[in-house]
């Protein structure tokens, strides 16, 4: 997992808390690593709640379903996909998802942002993590290609008639957004 931080416990409260809140029963995921968010997801479900959580790394998707499981939850609750995002998302279903949360490969934050409003049902929640990004998004001199992104992410998010949403200083940074 090198290079790769898993979210905060600060995090992990709230995307309980959003997924209790809110009934979740489907939730959708980009960066899975060791599970801590599946697990957090998972503490705020209801037990039909079902988890759709993609990566690209192999490994991290075995350490997090014996993560899951050892926690507790069923196989069958979960459905972990071995694939990059910009190939899985586009094969999701429409409008099926309460929450989708973005916490993968920043360079293509933009592309996922647009492919979870396809997804969201109407009052569904987009969450995405590090948009804050070491506090260098807001930061007018900071010009990295990942700050770059992630500003033009959340300009999409912002600017979007179709979303109402608030950035949350936990972490790196939550924005959470309510489609309309
Ligand atoms: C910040 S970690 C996710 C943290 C995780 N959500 C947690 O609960 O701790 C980012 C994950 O995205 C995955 N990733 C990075 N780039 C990717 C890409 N282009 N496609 C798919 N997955 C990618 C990495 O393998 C890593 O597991």
């Amino acid at each position: 997992m090198a290079g790769h931080v898993p979210i905060s416990t600060g995090v992990s409260a709230i995307l309980t808390v959003l997924a209790a809140t809110t009934g979740a029963k489907a939730v959708v995921e980009v960066g899975t690593l060791m599970g801590a968010s599946a697990l957090a997801f998972f503490d705020g479900m209801g037990k039909d709640g079902i988890l759709t959580s993609i990566d690209a790394d192999a490994e991290h998707q075995l350490a997090a379903r014996r993560f899951l499981t050892a926690a507790g939850h069923p196989s069958s609750r979960f459905r972990l996909i071995a694939g990059t995002p910009l190939e899985v998302l586009p094969k999701l279903r429409d409008g099926a998802y309460d929450i989708v949360f973005i916490n993968g490969d920043k360079l293509e934050y933009v592309e996922y942002v647009a492919g979870a409003l396809r997804l969201l049902r109407h009052g569904g929640l987009l969450i995405v993590h590090d948009v804050l990004w070491n506090n260098t998004v807001a930061d007018p001199s900071a010009e990295g290609d990942e700050t770059i992104i992630i500003r033009e992410a959340l300009e999409a998010v912002t600017q979007s008639e179709s979303y109402t949403q608030s950035l949350l200083p936990v972490g790196n940074g939550l924005l959470v957004a309510v489609k309309h």
